[in-house]
């Protein structure tokens, strides 16, 4: 039966087949806020959580209660929905508009009275514009607030909420501020070497039927964004004008190109470090691959020009990228083609992943659950250990001693980090604390 989730509760009552299911089914189906476990809502769903204009509650039909085949009493009713009419804050008793009140819509009217909870009389199946005139007659049954509605047309279901719901808690929709960060668009860099396909690959990503590409320009005077709606998420290219912008001299644009991903990672969440697969992993990609990662961005490492290489290369080259770049370790490769627009789903794919690590939090919970079975270096300790942000992911740990760890303890930790809690793609922040002791408070 109902778990008292602390949500305000409503509870739908009537005889049988007054429309109690078909009002339940309206009300969840048309917020579109069921979070039961199941997708959709079957027949004999009793239960669910609903919003309406951000105040959620909880909504029960009893209806799934009383057996369809018992013999309709009252008391019957009483005893089988006892358990929801005392947890409700609000009942809503549905009787049939379109019928002669019964004596079973008197006797339970009498019932719920007695309840002394507020209680709306909703009178359903009323499936014509002009409704209001066609409920007086219900009046007698002892309730002031009485409301006409249509289940099955969805009539009148705005009102009948706006004052079911007129004292339920107002929340805000999530916390705003990690809700602004999950709805904000992700902002990408390209970045690479002169002539690896920077510009190609941006047209394969926002051009062509993915379209809704609009230019617009960004702060700094000849920079230009280019935004992008993939599968409801919104991407936004930084400095598309400097991808653009063709190198002048070989040297001249190898050195232009590290000096624009340095400027465009910080205006960036995740880059995107395009190497060129004829060429290999040189040492210009690992500085600017370092740029990002010292700039505590995420990083999708893409081998592009894949379409000139045998696909049965792919791990030897997995291979060398992982050993000349390996503090990118965490970076996923993608191989692609941006000239045959291959790989580029698959690419999307890995970005909004890689965001999700970045912008991922854990719980102090979980954490300090994890730090039980840490063993660090003999002589340190840890007490606790906290997350305060994201983008990228930051820890803090609580030591004995406030001095950095040794390096290889600090790869240790951030790694079994990662594989506890799963950061693909991006940094990891760790800082070490002392944590004041009660020598200190009293120092
Ligand atoms: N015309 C009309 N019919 C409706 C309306 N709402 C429900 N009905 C019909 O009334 C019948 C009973 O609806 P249910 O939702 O199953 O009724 P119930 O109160 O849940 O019935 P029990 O489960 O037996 O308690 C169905 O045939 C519905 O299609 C309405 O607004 N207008
Ligand atoms: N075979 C192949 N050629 C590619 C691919 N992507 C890009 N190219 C070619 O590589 C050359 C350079 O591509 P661009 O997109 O201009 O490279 P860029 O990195 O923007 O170059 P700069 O502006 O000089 O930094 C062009 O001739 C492209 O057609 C690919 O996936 N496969």
């Amino acid at each position: 039966m109902p778990q008292a989730t602390g949500l305000p509760t409503v509870v739908i009552v009537g005889r049988p087949n007054v429309g109690k299911s078909t009002l339940f089914n309206a009300i969840l189906g048309q917020r579109k806020s069921i979070t039961g476990d199941e997708p959709g809502i079957t027949r004999d769903r009793i239960i669910g959580d609903a919003v309406h204009f951000n105040r959620p509650f909880q909504l029960i039909d009893t209806g799934g209660i009383v057996p369809e085949d018992a013999e309709w009493i009252p008391a019957q009713i009483l005893k089988q929905a006892r358990v929801a009419l005392d947890v409700a804050d609000q009942i809503i008793f549905l009787i049939d508009g379109r019928t002669e009140i019964t004596s079973a819509d008197r006797d339970l009217a009498q019932i719920l009275r007695r309840l002394g909870k507020p209680v709306t009389l909703a009178v359903n199946k009323i499936d014509v514009a002009k409704r209001e005139s066609l409920t007086t007659a219900f009046f007698e049954l002892g309730f002031k607030d009485v409301m006409s509605v249509s289940a099955e047309h969805r009539l009148g279901l705005e009102e009948l909420l706006d004052h079911v719901t007129r004292d339920f808690t107002e929340v805000e929709p999530v916390d705003p501020e990690e809700q602004a960060g999950k709805l904000r668009p992700i902002r990408v860099s390209i970045i690479g070497r002169p002539n690896v396909g920077k510009s190609t690959l941006l047209n394969a990503m926002v051009g062509g039927e993915r379209a809704i590409v609009s230019p617009i320009a960004g702060t700094t005077r000849d920079s230009v964004d280019e935004h992008t709606i993939i599968e409801g998420r919104e991407y936004v290219f930084v400095d598309t004008a400097g991808i653009r912008r063709k190198g002048k001299t070989h040297l001249m644009a190898e050195k232009l190109s590290v000096v624009m991903a340095r400027r465009n990672i910080r205006m960036a969440h995740i880059a995107l470090l395009v190497i060129d697969a004829t060429e290999g992993p040189v040492g210009s990609d690992a500085t600017i691959g370092g740029y990002a990662h010292e700039e505590g961005r995420a990083l999708v490492i893409c081998v592009n020009k894949w379409d000139l290489l045998p696909e049965n290369k792919r791990k030897e080259f997995e291979q060398n990228i992982r050993d000349e770049f390996k503090f990118l370790d965490y970076a996923p490769i993608v191989f692609l083609s941006a000239k045959e627009k291959k790989g580029i789903n698959s690419l999307f794919r890995h970005i909004a992943t890689v965001y999700e690590n970045f912008d991922k939090r854990v719980s102090t919970g979980e954490l300090n659950r994890f730090v039980d079975m840490l063993k660090l270096e003999r002589d340190r300790r840890i007490f606790f250990m906290t997350q305060p942000s994201v983008r990228p992911p930051t820890f803090v740990l609580f030591m004995d001693r406030g001095e950095p760890l040794h390096f290889s303890t600090e790869r240790q930790v951030i790694n079994r980090i990662r594989k506890k809690f799963g950061f693909d793609g991006t940094p990891i922040v760790l800082k070490i604390k002392a944590r004041r002791g009660p020598k200190d408070a009293r120092a």
